[in-house]
Order: structure tokens, then C-alpha cells, then sequence
């Protein structure tokens, strides 16, 4: 038997439990409902919590969702699953017994990739943003899972350098990370699409997808990703070598420099925020232009005091290469690369996204027309300062200019006179564009930061600031869905209408700071004795009200009886006085006769006005339009 089939006989692999699981067996049944998911999340608040964070980040400026019915339709049930597996695996593996395994680290990377996921999901469609996202936090849960089940071995191990290579783990494991990754998505329900893409994001070359096929570009998708969380987490003075890298890869799926920049700026402000969701650590790091600037800006990311131009010669003559070699090495505050034949020049400014190319037109094979028609054919070679060595005097010599759309021209043999000067004003277009860039990159964290604030403060406007509970905004949207859902269903709705008993005199007599925290004191009680998939908000005031679905009326009535009770033996504490309070509910049904939700919130109403006026402490119940008190 396998290694590996043997590790899932045994069990002992990192798995998903609790609420993750039961979603998971529960969404394998083809006649799973959408109420039984929901009523399975809401039983878990910091599940609910989360997949609601993430329904809302997927949708900016749509309407806020404060349901979990909702969220569970925007995400997708496929994305709920995989997201709440996700969530499972980072809140039980946080730490463990492999000593030379760095747990934090490890789910800050995770959490990186996921964010990359999910931002490149947007740009590139192939598949769903979210389930890219839950795809990217479990793209190295191999490493987990050695850590897990090969504590001192896998810490053996990692002693020898940070990352472990498949071939050392199979030699001493018998197993390498990346099977256990694919047994562990497979396990979770990942479907097989989105497996074999993780399987291979680390060696792309290894998978045989066909060139350009939805696999293959899942693959680099991963890949990207992976190297991107890798940059965010290197030491400052080592992630200049990973930018390169990631521009290449970026090209490859059709991100040009700007765009990369603002993507990299996305994910980290995403990082941020899903680090304090999940409670994984992140890091600060320095904005993607004033990367590019200098290559050890400050954390701060104060803009570069110097600039660096990134100047690429190509020339394949020895003389022409000996002047250029002379003239181009004393310059200043610029990285100077050559190339000696325009094909080695292409490849190198692929890999090296050069600001300024000078090129010799007269070059055996690709020459220095064909090479600036090449770079400007390609998205970061728009912006690429090109000089090409040639005396344009004739007619064919204007129009290859033109074509090549050169930004300058030398003659050679005014060259060794003449190129100084001309650089001049390379650098000072290099200046302007790096500012500009920078600017650019600027204004887009500025409106990314906006969107984030905005999505704050719609989330706030739907929160009571005083008690955290829904505000009446939220609390009506939830009747209205409860009442939709009912009238589909036929289930039953049931609505508490709550008041604390005489609070102007708890205003009066010890002012409005410790009214307030009565208020606070009379929600949480609410919020405890209501169940898990209640609607509880305040409407206002000294008012709450409890929706509650699949309940009927005789159910409701014990809820209502026992939260008044609970109310009653609530104390808070007055300098050295313990002050009570009661409270006084109206409690109805939804009933065939009545026409829509506002019907229902005047039957509680008038129950709880009888409430009061029969003396307060008491429910009343509304039933077929008659009144009968409890209590
Ligand atoms: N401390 C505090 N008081 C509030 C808040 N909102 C409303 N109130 C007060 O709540 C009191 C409500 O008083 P009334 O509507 O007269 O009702 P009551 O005294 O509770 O009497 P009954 O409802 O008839 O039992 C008023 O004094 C309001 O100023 C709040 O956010 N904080």
C-alpha cells in the first residue's frame, strides 16, 4: 500500500471539524437545502462572521449583507464550503509540535496566497474568486500536514534551510508535501480542476497542460501568487530580486508593470484586513512604486531619494560595443546590462523590464528596428525609453523610426559626442515616469483604501453603535427576508417586541451613562437567550425586537417568558447599588389574513402596549386579532 493511502487510513491529517465538517457532509447530499446550510453557519457566530466579511469584500459596492442566507448566495455553496474548511484548518493549526515549523508564518504566507487568488480571480476569470481564495490558503497544507504527522523528522528537515525539496522529504519521509496537499483538497471536496493546478504551482514546468488551456494558466496563476506572498514576507533588502521575477510572471498573463503594482498593493491591504479576521500575523510592506524606486525604500514607503534608471545596451559590433561599454559605465545613479545580439537582448529585457534601450540598428538576425518593433509590441515596453544607433537619412530609414516608434536616434559616429547629452534626456523622461508611476500607484491605494472605508462604514450602518446588535435598517431587511422565505415555505415567523419598563426614570434619577449601560446590559442578555439564527436588533431607544423564524407561537411564548426573566435578574452595578430593570414584550405570529411584514410589527406592537398597560414585566401575546397575557 502507499504511503500516502496508508497516512489517510490511519487519519491524523490535517482536516476540517465542527461546523466546517458538517458543511462539508451536509453540501454532499444532492437535496441539501439552502435553510439547512445557513442554520448550520449561523450556529457557528465566528463562521458567520467571516463569510459574511467575505461576501461583503466580494462585492463592493453592492448592497451590505447582513444575512447568512445571502452571503451564502453571493458566495456560491461551493465557496462556502471550501471557505468555512479553509477557516476550520487555520483556527486548529495555529501551533504545534514541529519545532522548526514557523505555524504563524506559514498561515501569513497561506493567507497571502489566498488574497493573491482571489485578486488575480478577478482580473483573469477562470474560476470563482472566492474559491481561488479558499484554493490559495490551502496551497501549501502539505507542509502542515508533514509538520502534523512528522513532527521531529519534518523539524530535521527544515533545520537544513528554510524550504524542504520533494526529493528530500520522499527520502526521508516516503512522502512529499505536495501528494499530501492534493489528498488533503481532495478530502475536502476541492474539485479536481483546481487540485491539479495547487499540485503543480510550485515546478510549472513539470505539469504537461496544453499551452494556454485553463489548467495551465490556473498553474501560473498559483504560481504567481505563491512568489508574490514569497516577496511580501522576504527580508526588505531581498525583495528587489523577487520583483523581477514577478513582472516576468506577471507578463506572462498579461499584467504589465502598473497593473502588477496596483495588484500588489491590493492584496497586501487585503492581507491586512483578513489578518485580524482570522487573527494570523502580517507585516508592513512598502508600496509596489516605491519597490521599484529603490530597492530598500523604507517600510514607511517613503519615495526613493535616487533614482536608479535601468539602462539595457544592445550592439553586436566589437567597436560600436567598446564605445558604448566607455560612455554608458561612467554614468551615474543607473544599473547598466548588455547584450551582444538582439535576440539576447529581447530575452534579457524580459527579465530585466529595462526603462531605457539603446539599440544598434545594424545587427546580424534580429536588429535594432525588429527589437524596439519587439518591445513595443509588448504592454511594459509602451513605456521603455528607446535610442536606436543609426543615421536616419532616408526615406526607408524614416519610415523603420516610425514603426519602431523610437523615442531617439543617433548617428554612430556622432555617437561618442552626441549620447551623453541624449541620455540626459533619458533620464529625465525616466524621472517623470517613475514620479508618475508612483503617483499612479498612489491614487489607486488611496480609492483601494476608500472602498475599504466605505465598506466600513456601510457595515456600520447597519450596527447600532451603543449595543452592536442589528439597528432597525438591518432588523427590518430581516424581517422582510423572513417574511419572504415564510411565505414560500409556509414555515412559521414569530416577532418579539421588547421595552425596558419606566428607563426614563434610570435616565433620570442616575443619568445617561449608566442608562446606557443598562442598555448594553438588557442587549446582551437578549442576545444570549435568543437563538443562534434570530434577528436581534435595537430599534431605537429602550426598544428591541427578536424575529424569529421556524418557531410557532407556543415556543416563541417560553422564549419570550424566559428572556423576561432573565431580564429581571440582570444587575448592574451603581456605586454601591445593584440597579434592575424589567422589560415588557409583545409577542405575534405571522398569520394567514395578515398582508405583509408592517402587519406583523403592529400586532407585536399592540401586544406589547397591553403588555404595558397592564402593568408592565409581562408579555402579551397576539393571536386571530384577540390579546391574552402572560405572566
Ligand atoms: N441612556 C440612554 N437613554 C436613551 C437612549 N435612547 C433613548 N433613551 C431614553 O429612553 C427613555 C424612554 O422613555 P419613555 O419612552 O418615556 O418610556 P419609559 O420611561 O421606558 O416608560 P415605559 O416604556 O412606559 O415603561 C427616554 O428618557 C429617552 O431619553 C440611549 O441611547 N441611551
Amino acid at each position: 500500500m502507499k504511503a500516502i493511502e496508508q497516512l489517510r487510513i490511519n487519519g491524523g491529517l490535517p482536516s476540517p471539524k465542527g461546523v466546517a465538517l458538517a458543511i462539508m457532509q451536509i453540501s454532499r447530499r444532492d437535496d441539501a437545502t439552502l435553510e439547512e446550510i445557513s442554520r448550520l453557519v449561523q450556529s457557528d457566530p465566528v463562521t458567520s462572521g467571516r463569510l459574511l466579511h467575505m461576501a461583503n469584500a466580494a462585492s463592493v459596492g453592492a448592497r451590505p449583507l447582513a444575512s447568512i442566507p445571502e452571503a451564502i448566495i453571493r458566495l456560491g455553496l461551493a465557496a462556502v464550503r471550501q471557505l468555512a474548511m479553509g477557516f476550520s484548518l487555520v483556527d486548529q493549526y495555529r501551533s504545534g509540535a514541529c519545532k522548526s515549523f514557523d505555524y504563524p508564518r506559514f498561515w501569513s504566507h497561506s493567507l497571502l496566497m489566498a488574497v493573491a487568488m482571489q485578486e488575480l480571480g478577478k482580473r483573469v476569470r477562470l474560476a470563482s474568486p472566492d474559491e481561488l481564495f479558499a484554493c490559495g490558503l490551502l496551497a501549501r497544507i502539505g507542509q502542515l500536514a508533514l509538520a502534523t504527522l512528522y513532527p521531529e523528522e519534518y523539524a530535521q528537515l527544515l533545520q537544513r534551510g528554510d524550504e524542504t525539496t520533494v526529493e528530500a522529504e520522499r527520502q526521508l519521509l516516503h512522502v512529499d508535501h505536495n501528494e499530501l496537499t492534493a489528498v488533503i483538497l481532495e478530502d475536502c471536496g476541492i474539485p479536481r480542476a483546481l487540485a491539479e493546478p495547487v499540485f503543480f504551482h510550485e515546478n510549472v514546468e513539470a505539469a504537461s497542460f496544453a499551452e494556454g488551456s485553463r489548467p495551465y494558466q490556473l498553474t501560473r496563476l498559483f504560481h504567481l501568487a505563491r512568489r508574490l506572498a514569497d516577496l511580501s514576507l522576504a527580508p526588505d533588502e531581498q525583495r528587489t530580486q523577487h520583483i523581477g521575477e514577478l513582472m516576468l510572471l506577471g507578463g506572462k498573463i498579461g499584467l504589465d508593470a502598473g497593473e502588477l503594482g496596483i495588484l500588489l498593493d491590493q492584496v497586501h491591504a487585503q492581507w491586512h484586513d483578513w489578518s485580524a479576521v482570522l487573527h494570523v500575523p502580517d507585516g508592513k510592506v512598502p508600496a509596489f512604486a516605491d519597490l521599484l524606486a529603490n530597492p530598500v525604500a523604507a517600510a514607511d514607503g517613503a519615495p526613493a531619494a535616487v533614482e536608479v534608471s535601468r539602462v539595457l545596451w544592445v550592439a553586436s559590433a566589437a567597436p560600436v560595443r567598446a564605445m558604448l561599454t566607455e560612455i554608458l559605465g561612467g554614468m551615474p545613479d543607473q544599473v547598466v546590462h548588455s547584450a551582444s545580439s538582439g535576440e539576447e537582448g529581447l530575452a534579457l529585457a524580459v527579465q530585466l523590464m529595462p526603462q531605457v534601450v539603446i539599440a544598434d540598428s545594424r545587427m546580424p538576425g534580429l536588429d535594432g528596428w525588429a527589437l524596439c518593433r519587439a518591445l513595443r509590441a509588448t504592454p511594459w515596453g509602451q513605456s521603455i525609453y528607446l535610442i536606436v544607433l543609426a543615421s536616419v537619412t532616408s526615406e526607408t530609414e524614416i519610415r523603420l523610426a516610425t514603426e519602431a516608434q523610437i523615442n531617439d536616434c543617433v548617428s554612430p559616429a556622432q555617437a561618442a559626442r552626441m549620447l551623453p547629452l541624449r541620455m540626459g534626456a533619458a533620464r529625465q523622461y525616466v524621472k517623470l515616469l517613475t514620479q508618475w508611476e508612483h503617483d499612479r500607484a498612489q491614487l489607486k491605494r488611496f480609492s483601494a483604501e476608500l472602498a475599504m472605508s466605505n465598506r466600513k462604514l456601510q457595515h456600520y450602518a447597519l450596527i447600532d453603535q451603543l449595543t452592536g446588535l442589528q439597528n432597525r435598517r438591518s432588523g427590518m431587511e430581516s424581517l422582510a427576508q423572513a417574511w419572504s422565505m415564510a411565505e414560500r415555505s409556509g414555515d412559521s415567523v414569530t416577532m418579539m417586541m421588547i421595552d425596558i419598563d419606566r428607563f426614563k426614570e434610570v435616565n433620570d434619577t442616575h443619568g445617561h451613562a449608566v442608562g446606557d449601560q443598562v442598555l448594553l446590559e438588557v442587549a446582551r442578555t437578549i442576545r444570549r437567550s435568543a437563538r443562534k439564527e434570530d434577528a436581534v436588533c435595537r430599534m431605537g431607544g429602550e426598544e428591541f425586537l427578536v424575529i424569529c423564524r421556524n418557531a410557532d407561537l407556543s415556543s416563541s411564548l417560553h422564549a419570550a417568558e424566559r428572556l423576561r426573566k432573565a431580564v429581571a435578574s440582570v444587575r448592574v452595578a451603581v456605586e454601591d447599588q445593584q440597579l434592575g430593570v424589567t422589560i415588557s414584550i409583545g409577542l405575534a405570529a405571522r398569520e394567514d389574513g395578515m398582508a405583509d411584514p408592517g402587519a406583523l410589527v403592529n400586532a407585536a406592537d399592540k401586544a406589547l402596549y397591553a403588555a404595558k398597560k397592564k402593568g408592565r414585566n409581562r408579555t402579551c401575546r397576539y393571536e386571530d386579532g384577540k390579546l391574552y397575557l402572560e405572566g
